[in-house]
């Protein structure tokens, strides 16, 4: 689970979210598969409506400008982010994200490896709202600022518990990564992340470093999958 501070902008925020309570919303449960559908109950901004797929593309754009999601997850196919709005008494129940996608208005399909949220709410504007990752040490609970965004593996059980008082409205996304093995794109991001910190400490002669940039990138080439 990565925590990634300030995907968005407070002025993004607040574009998101004027446009957002302009935009038609509907049932939410037209969008689950499966056994999610049965336990889920929020709603979804329509997703044909131009203003939310503008929005939509603005997140995925800074989906690619942000290097640390682009680390964590090595997206190789990114879904266009949702929108969905949480009011009193609506909640999502334990539930794993489907692992085959298909994309909209396109022929093709998407794995889904990583799952994200990013929260459009501040976290007082509401009460209750918390999306719960099920992990191997137990349950994680995660509500963030505004702009904010968390990163979980798709294969994790999830559900964000009943809002009980106001509005949380956010954004989800699922990625392909080119790497699917959850683990290894763990060791690869934190590879990656140990070598910008000796870049930033600028204490590491030119050579080790480039000897580590060429270790990641073969690794990256060895387990790659397009
Ligand atoms: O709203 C969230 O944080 C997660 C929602 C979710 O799990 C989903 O839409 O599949
Ligand atoms: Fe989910």
């Amino acid at each position: 689970m990565i925590v990634i501070e300030k995907i968005l902008s407070d002025e993004d925020v607040s574009l998101f979210r004027q446009q957002l309570a302009d935009v038609p919303w509907i049932d939410g449960r037209q969008t689950a598969m499966g056994m999610a559908a049965s336990v889920k109950n929020n709603n979804q901004a329509d997703a044909s409506h131009d203003v939310v797929r503008q929005l939509a593309n603005k997140l995925l754009a800074q989906i690619g400008n942000t290097p640390k999601v682009v680390s964590a997850a090595l997206p190789h196919k990114i879904f266009p982010p949702c929108f969905n709005r949480y009011s009193e008494s609506e909640e999502y129940g334990y539930h794993v994200d489907a692992a085959v996608m298909r994309i909209p208005d396109s022929n093709d399909v998407l794995r889904s490896d990583m799952s994200m949220t990013t929260f459009l709410s501040e976290p007082d504007e509401y009460a209750g709202g918390e999306l719960i990752i099920s992990t191997e040490f137990g349950e994680q609970q995660i509500k963030l600022p505004a702009g904010y965004a968390v990163l979980y593996p798709s294969s994790s059980l999830h559900k964000v518990t009943a809002v009980t008082r106001g509005e949380r409205v956010a954004a989800i996304t699922w990625m392909q990564s080119m790497v699917a093995d959850t683990s290894l794109r763990q060791n690869l991001y934190q590879l990656d992340q140990t070598i910008q910190r000796l870049i930033k400490q600028g204490n590491t002669e030119r050579k080790e470093l480039d000897e580590l940039h060429n270790v990641y990138h073969n690794l990256i080439r060895q387990f790659t999958q397009l």
